[in-house]
Formats: C-alpha cells, structure tokens, sequence
C-alpha cells in the first residue's frame, strides 16, 4: 500500500475546508484518508476495519451536513477515527488512545463536533432522539441531528426502545442504519436476518428509491410533502402488501439499502433526505474493512489489530508462545473441561465470543454455546431463564458492559439466587480503550446485592478453581471477575480442578508488622513490592492475604489478623469508594477492631486512557505505590 500522496487530506483540517471541493474529488479524498488511516494504526494500534467501512460515509456526511453545528451521533464512536481526521484532528491523530493523546472514541471533552459519549454500544438513537426532540423545542429546525448505528448496534435492547420511542414526539431524526454484517463477531440475531431479507427485496427497494427520486422532483421533500409521502407510501404498501417494513411500521420512513460505501451516491441521497420533516432511517450496506483487502477477508482479527505491516498485512503480534494464557482463553478452555464433565453448562455472551474467548466453547459444543448479540441485560436475563429450569449457565460479560444489566442481575438472578456463574472479563483497568470501557464499578455496584457471591483469583489456577467452585451444587449465583490481559503462570495453569471454600482467603506470606489484604491479579504486584522492598534492605515484615472472595468475607481470617496488626493495607484494581477495601473497613468497624485501614484503589475520578502500567500508575495501585504505602507505617 502506498502511503505517501495525500494531496488532498493535506488541504483539510476542518469539514469547511472538505466542502470546498467538488463532489469528483470526493472517492479520491476518500482514498487518502483509508490510507492514512491505514498508515497511522499499522503504527498505533486501534480499531480498523470498522473505521475503513465508514470512510464514504463520514465524508458525506461532513461534506452535505453543517457540523458541527449539526449534529452526527456514532454509536460506539470505534469507527469514527475518518470522523476525528477530518475534524480538526489530523495532526495529533498519531497520539490516538496513548496516554495524554486525543481519545479512544468521540467525546465533548475533546471537540465540538464530538457530539456525546461514546463508547457503549446502542445508545445514538435515543440521545439523537434528544438531541432532535431538543432541536424541535428550541426552535432550531434548520438543526440536522443523524445517528450512526452499526448493525450489531441495532441488536441491542437500548437501540429498540430509541425506535420504539423515535415516532412519540415531532422530530426529523435521521438514522443511518451502517450494515455490514459484522458485529465483532458475525452478527447475530432476528433483526440481522431481517435486515438481510430488506437487501434482497428488490421490488421493494426499487420502488423505494424510484418514490424518493421522484417526490424530490417535485419538490415533496423539502417543503409541503407528507401528503404526498403518504400517499405514495400507501401505494407502494398496498401493492407490495405481502412486505411489511418494521421501521415503516413504526412510522419511521424508510429508505434503502443503498451503497454506503459509493460517496457521490451518498451525497445525493443524504442532500435529498436532510431535509425532509419526520424520522426517517437511511440502510445503507458496507464492507467492514473496506479498501484493504486482509481487513475485508477476516473482519473479526482486523476490528482491532493491533500492530501491522501495511504493505503486506502481516500482524506484527511477535511471538506470545513462551507468554503466559490469556485470562480469557483459561476461561475458554476450562468452560469447555467443565461441561464435558456437567451436562447442564451452557455458555453465553453478548456479542464478545472472540474477546471472552467462549469462541473455543461455539467450536467445541455448537449446541451448548449462545451469542445473543450486543444484549448484556438480556444475556443475564436469558441465562437466568435457563438456570431457573435446570441449566447451569456461564455468562461472560466485559465488567464495564455489565453496568447494562444491574437491574437484571440483581431481580433476574440475585432474588432467587440462581445458579449462574457471572464471568466479568475486562475487569479493572483495560488501558487504551479508556474511561468507557475501564472495569472498575462492578465490585462496589454489587456488593450491596443479597445472595451474590464476589471472587477474584489472583491467577489462572485460581479462577480455573473458582470456576470448578462456581458450578457445584448449591453455590446460587456467583460472579467471578479478572482482567484483560495474561496471566501469570507458563506451563503451570492447567491444575486440578478442586473446590475453594466458599468465603476463605488465604494467606500467601507471613509477617509481622503490616498485613496486605489483595484482592484478584493485583495481588502478584503486591508480592512484587514485597519482594523488591527487601531486595532494597527494608526490614518492614509484611504479611500477605490474597482474600479471593470480597462477599462473603472471610471473618475468621478477618479476626486472626485484626487481633496481630495494628495498620493493614487493602489493594483492587476497581474503584475505592464502596469496593473491597472499603468491605474490610466495615467489618473491621462493624466488629470494633482498633485497626488502621489504609484502602487502595482507583480514586473517585474517571481515569483516561493509556497502558495499563501507566494507568496503575496514575491510579496509584501500581508496584512503586503499594512500597510506599508500605514502607509509610
Ligand atoms: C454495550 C456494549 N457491548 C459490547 C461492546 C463491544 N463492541 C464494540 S463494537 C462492537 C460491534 C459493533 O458492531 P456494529 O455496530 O455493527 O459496528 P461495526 O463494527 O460492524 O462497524 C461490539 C460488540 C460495546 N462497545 N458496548
Ligand atoms: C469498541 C469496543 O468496545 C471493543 O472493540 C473493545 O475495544 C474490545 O476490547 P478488547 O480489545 O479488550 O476485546
Ligand atoms: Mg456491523
């Protein structure tokens, strides 16, 4: 791939400066960015083939509608990074998710044109439903409010109460519906399928474009036109009755599928449609990945690549052979050791089998393995349907996802305490991805809730014992949660699979004048410190209790070390406030114990993206932190 011409791009900074060239040049421009694009992640990594998929779009769209004054909500915001270079952020976008550099996904913190949060998937409908419902109550109707949404978007709950609402209140939303087939993962689902079944519909589409074509000749689409939309509306329906259109249904017109990645057409099709009063939703079909060819054949690996070389699409992964498992993958393989021993386990995910790796579980058991799609509330929801009639659920959800399904753990699965087994991947800080998507919320969120049992293993032994432990009899529902990333073990990870006692800690190193509490992987940092800190010479004697549970607590191990330690430090990768340490402070105040309580953890702040070492270090959970707070007393 060539990556030196960019004459074009060079002239623009800002969607004005877009604007002022002739609509030819557009699939040249639109070249130039996939290629710089292309260029800068093969560099610094993030996410690729969506990005690449939406490249016409985005120029469209900055090239007919007046942004930032008008308003383009993406969802998720991982394909946005066309969105960013065209925005005033071409020069900085080689800081892209590095630390101090601009953000992972869209955000009103960075730029004007950055229109909300992004992040989590499925929200664009109902905040541009705001966004245009606000336009219309502020009297601003020149004001074109657009959400983005992928079709694996369009699989989540959140996106179907936006539709479900989008007709209640006069607004001229419009929704573009970015279809490529791909979630991460293949996308899953009825909507899927649905949409799929609209692309082949060819008398319908045809008759759609022909009607939109000729209302625009007249004039119908700008000004004076609804009569005559529902009239011809009526028309087509009537002759086309077997064909029943569920965003037509909801009074939501339709328009499509059209070529989302053939950028004069786009412009003439959005000129057309910005202006036209009412909700409308445009379909459009990608290629994810498209432009560059090792990203269009295996969309899934090159979502997020990582590093790469550009010329040959060779990923620069180096060799991870001697590198210990991936959390996830101990997770994957052990998932599958389980159920071949218990009938009754199943696996679920919300559209991550690839990230979760339950992908080893779809491979190996077909039947016994479920994407739902971008459905975190209903993946709990679901599972614990099954386990209500005698199925043994494992549901893995990425911990800052599962902020989607409190309510559904706490009344679907915590009330009659169900057994399920709650897998939180990506707990803690995830790094690059940043604020969005960090894991630190879900000890303190569920702490509170009856019935659940909270466990982190401090390596990949432990969790793979946790696992065991989860799906024995009687254990209810029980949330196991650990990090991104590898483990800590090479050869060694596969132990037996033996029961933990539910509730006991366990105590990793004796000591005598400061105890250490941890909590899940950190733990191993904590005996980093340790170690380090007598290498140093420090005559501290610090013991160290890897608490594996934070609900329930082991109060026996409590007390034993209440009654030898006047100052104990409590260490998580989650948020302080309301988290473990805090579980041991309250126990220990509960139970009148005259200890001092020092509680580490991630400040009460969102913390941004970077490494994760940097990040730990920011946070202050980081080796050189918990010396310090050790060698304090
Ligand atoms: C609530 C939530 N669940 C899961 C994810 C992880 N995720 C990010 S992008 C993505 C796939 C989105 O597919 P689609 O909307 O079709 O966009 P595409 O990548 O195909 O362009 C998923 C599952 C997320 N960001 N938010
Ligand atoms: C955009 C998004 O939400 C996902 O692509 C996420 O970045 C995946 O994270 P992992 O790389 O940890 O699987
Ligand atoms: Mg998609």
């Amino acid at each position: 791939m060539s990556t030196d011409n960019l004459e074009l791009l060079d002239k623009i900074q800002y969607p004005e400066d877009l604007r002022q060239l002739p609509v030819e040049q557009l699939p040249e421009l639109c070249a130039e960015l996939r290629q710089d694009i292309v260029k800068e992640l093969s560099v610094n990594p993030g996410h690729l083939a969506s990005s690449l998929g939406v490249v016409e779009l985005t120029v469209a769209m900055h090239y007919t509608l007046n942004t930032p004054y008008d308003r383009i909500v993406w969802d998720v915001g991982h394909q946005a990074y066309g969105h960013k270079i065209l925005t005033g952020r071409k020069d900085q976008f080689y800081t892209n998710r590095k630390l101090g550099g601009i953000r992972p996904f869209p955000s009103p913190k960075e730029s004007e044109y950055d229109t909300f949060t992004c992040g989590h998937a499925s929200n664009s409908i109902s905040v541009a439903l705001g966004m245009a419902v606000a336009a219309h109550k502020n009297n601003e109707p020149d004001r074109h409010v657009v959400a983005v949404i992928g079709d694996g978007a369009m699989s989540g709950g959140l996106a179907f109460e936006g539709l479900n609402n989008v007709s209640s209140s006069p607004n001229d939303l419009l929704i573009i519906l970015n279809d490529n087939d791909m979630s991460i993962d293949r996308a899953v689902g009825g909507m899927e399928k649905y949409l799929l079944n609209l692309d082949t519909n060819a008398t319908y589409n045809r008759l759609r474009d022909r009607a939109s074509k000729w209302l625009h000749s007249k004039g119908y689409l700008n000004d004076d036109r609804r009569k005559g939309l529902i009239r011809l509306n009526n028309a087509i329906k009537s002759a086309l009755a077997h064909q029943q259109n569920i965003f037509e249904g909801m009074n939501i017109r339709y328009f499509g599928p059209f070529d989302g990645n053939d950028v004069v057409e786009l412009v003439r099709i959005l000129n057309q449609l910005k202006d036209m009063r009412g909700p409308k939703l445009l379909h459009l079909h990608t290629v994810k990945g498209k432009g560059y060819k090792p990203a269009e054949e295996a969309a899934t690996i090159w979502h997020a690549p990582g590093k790469f070389d550009p010329d040959t699409g060779e990923r620069l992964t180096g060799d991870t052979s001697q590198q210990p498992l991936r959390y996830q993958d101990v997770f994957g393989r052990t998932l599958v050791e389980l159920a071949k021993q218990n009938p009754k386990i199943v696996g679920v995910t919300p559209a991550m089998p690839t990230g979760c790796s339950l992908d080893i579980m779809m491979h190996e058991m077909p039947d016994r393995a479920f994407d739902v799609g971008i459905a975190e509330g209903h993946a709990v929801t679901f599972s614990a349907g099954m386990a209500k009639d005698g199925l043994l659920p494992f549901c893995n959800i990425y911990s800052a996802f599962a902020q989607r399904a409190y309510d559904n753990i706490v009344h679907d699965a915590a009330i009659l305490n169900l057994p399920l087994v709650l897998c939180f991947d990506r707990a803690g800080l995830v790094g690059e991805d940043g604020a969005t998507h960090h894991g630190v919320l879900d000890i303190a969120a569920l702490r509170p809730v009856p019935n659940l049992t909270l466990c982190s293993p401090m390596d990949e032994c432990e969790l793979r014992r946790m696992m065991y432990t989860a799906q024995l009899p009687d254990k209810g529902t029980v949330v196991i949660r650990y990090p991104r990333g590898r483990g800590v073990r090479r050869d060694d990870w596969q132990c037996a699979l033996e029961e933990i006692p539910v509730g006991k800690g366990r105590c990793i190193r004796e000591g005598d004048d400061v105890a250490v509490l941890s909590y899940g992987p950190i733990g191993n940092d904590v005996e980093k410190a340790i170690e380090q800190l007598k290498a140093e010479g420090c005559t501290t004697s610090v013991a160290h209790y890897d608490m594996r549970f934070c609900k329930p607590l082991d109060e026996e191990l409590l007390q034993n070390i209440a009654a030898k330690f006047k100052r104990i430090i409590t260490i998580e990768d989650a948020q302080r406030t309301g988290g473990f340490g805090s579980a041991v402070l309250e126990w220990m105040s509960d139970n009148d114990k005259p200890v001092k309580v020092v509680r580490m953890g991630i400040p009460d702040r969102f913390i941004e993206h970077g490494t994760v070492p940097e990040l730990h270090h920011i946070a202050g959970i980081d080796v050189e932190a918990i010396k310090a707070e050790i060698t304090k007393g």
